[in-house]
């Protein structure tokens, strides 16, 4: 079953011009010039129930005026679409009872109250049941472990409990599709892990459709099965996310601070392996975990420098959408 389809569907903002020097800018305060801008250009989207896709693009490629057309919150130029069964612009109303939103930027819980009291208010907005609200809400705050934070104003919680409260808020009236727009943005490692494993579960076990927007490829590599990238508002991209993980997603990015600063020369040659950065005691390698894993990698290295510290991170998703576009410039990998 499609959660979600588009057929040509794209936005066009009316934009001033912005004329030359001090007299053309006051010219245009009364004879504004307009100018057309395309950023969303004829999307053709698919998505089935229970689906997991990254949808991705460098900024300004049109992610979030896509997924204001698909939430009802824009009505576009041209082009359908069909999101759980309604057309959004039309029946935004009737859409919000089957889709969840969240924006890691922006609360939508109420900041001077506690998430017990937004609960409560998204249960009468939704008109749940009162059996059913109850044990969900229970599930949910005893799956997300928010037992601690539910009775303090949302203003006084950290950005880490404040997003599992929203998440859970999310899903309180049952979603069939989630829509998260950089869900794990400024949290730190274990509670990007905890989040990314709640979505995974309720997208397991309720089928719930998860269209995601990041720039961070952690929440690409394991929360999504497909990935959809934009630039430009026109499609680049639509693939399973492990032939992207096994074409570009194979890097990874491994930072070590060493006892004592060395220079590139000390550094043994390593297959896969690549030096990256060097800067006094900092050194960084770039793994192509095709060729080799990051033990081994790391294992060239062991003999020849002393390490104080390391971390093993993913390559910045702009980084690996460059590559994407890159590929696809030069004709490499199909869609
Ligand atoms: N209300 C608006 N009026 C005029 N132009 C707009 C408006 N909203 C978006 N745009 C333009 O449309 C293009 C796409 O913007 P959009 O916000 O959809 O990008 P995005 O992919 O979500 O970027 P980011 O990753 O930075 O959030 C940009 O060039 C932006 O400046």
């Amino acid at each position: 079953m499609r959660a979600l389809t588009t057929s040509g569907l794209s936005k066009t903002f009316k934009v001033k011009r912005k004329p030359e020097g001090l007299s053309g800018s006051f010219r245009s305060l009364f004879k504004p010039e307009w100018e057309e801008k395309a950023a969303v250009q004829a999307i053709d989207l698919a998505v089935d129930q229970g689906e997991t896709v990254a949808f991705l693009g460098p900024n300004g490629a049109g992610k979030s005026t896509t997924i204001k057309m698909l939430t009802g919150i824009l009505h576009p130029t041209s082009g359908e679409a069909n999101v759980a069964g309604f057309v959004p612009w039309k029946d935004r109303a009737r859409l919000a009872f089957r889709i969840g939103t969240v924006f890691g930027q922006k609360s939508q819980l109420w900041y001077h109250l506690p998430p017990i009291d937004t609960f409560e208010l998204i249960s009468r907005v939704y008109e749940l049941k009162r059996t059913d609200y109850l044990t969900r809400q229970r599930d949910l705050i005893e799956r997300f472990e928010l037992g601690p934070y539910l009775h303090t104003p949302v203003r006084k919680l950290s950005l880490g409990e404040r997003m599992r409260c929203e998440i859970a808020a999310s899903f309180l009236h049952r979603p069939r599709l989630l829509f998260l727009d950089e869900p794990t943005i400024g949290l730190d490692v274990v509670v990007k892990q905890r989040i990314r494993e709640l979505i995974r579960e309720r997208n397991r076990q309720e089928e719930t459709t998860v269209f995601l927007t990041s720039h961070d490829a952690g929440d690409v590599e394991e929360l999504c099965s497909r990935v959809i990238v934009i630039h430009h508002g026109g499609m680049l991209l639509d693939e399973p996310v492990e032939r992207v993980k096994r074409d570009v997603l194979s890097r990874k990015t491994i930072k070590l601070t060493l006892t004592e600063a060395a220079d590139r020369t000390s550094f043994p040659v390593v297959t896969g392996t690549e030096v990256h950065a060097v800067e006094d005691r900092r050194l960084i390698l770039s793994v192509d975990l095709k060729q080799i894993g990051i033990e081994e990698a790391l294992g060239g290295f062991l003999g020849r420098v002393r390490i104080e510290d390391l971390t093993v991170e993913d390559p910045p998703l702009e980084e690996i959408i460059k590559h994407i576009y890159g590929m696809r410039a030069s004709g490499e990998g199909s869609a």
